[in-house]
């Protein structure tokens, strides 16, 4: 596993080995032991797909907040998505900036995104399937959205906001600036 620092601390790039054969290929997509060895302690609860069905579809951005904070480990299994993780921890030097990484099935790149940060991607190709690992299972009391295309965030999508194909309850998600952040920095490592 090589496993990449990003702008913002906490947040990881992590890209499996792959053994490549006659039949393809095959990769460790999660390895507890050698995680742990790597510093990664991180106890999933809670795998989730989703496939979304045209190319510039937003899903986000969302958060579930403490104590039901989610970390997340996410993946493409076919397509192409630009994944985004915006700092939400008060107190954090990075709060407000994000990172935006291009994950594919042909790259195989994964986001390790701690708890503490919004989430959200956009599909850059049709029928694209998201895979990703929550360190808590779902709980709808806690969840909560904050707007994709909120101008202070300035994340740069790559796609048409009047084009985008979005839930209605990402298109009602308040701005982030009348958005008061349940994370504060070092609530947890
Ligand atoms: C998130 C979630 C949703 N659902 C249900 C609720 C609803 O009927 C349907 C679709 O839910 P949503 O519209 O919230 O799905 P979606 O917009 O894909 O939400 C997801 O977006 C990405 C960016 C994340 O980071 C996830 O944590 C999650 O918030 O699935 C579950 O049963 N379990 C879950 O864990």
């Amino acid at each position: 596993m090589q496993i990449e620092p990003t702008a913002i601390e906490g947040v990881w790039i992590l890209t499996p080995r792959r053994h490549a054969d006659a039949r393809g290929w095959f990769e460790e997509s999660w390895n507890r032991d050698r995680m742990r060895e790597a510093g990664f302690d991180l106890d999933w609860a809670q795998d989730n797909h989703s496939m979304s069905i045209a190319a510039g579809t937003v899903r986000g951005l969302h958060y579930q907040a403490p104590p039901r904070a989610q970390a997340k480990l996410v993946r493409v299994l076919a397509g192409a998505i630009l994944d985004v993780a915006v700092d939400a921890r008060e107190g954090s030097p990075s709060f407000g900036a994000h990172v935006a990484v291009e994950l594919s099935a042909a790259n195989g790149r994964q986001l390790l995104i701690p708890e503490g940060f919004l989430h959200g991607f956009v599909t850059r190709e049709p029928m694209t399937h998201v895979a990703y690992k929550c360190t808590d299972t779902w709980s709808p009391a806690h969840d909560g959205a904050v707007a994709w295309d909120d101008p202070d965030l300035a994340i740069d999508w790559g796609v048409d906001p009047a084009a985008a194909h979005l839930s209605d309850k990402d298109r009602a998600a308040p701005r982030w600036r009348d958005w008061t952040t349940p994370f504060r920095m070092g609530d947890r490592p």
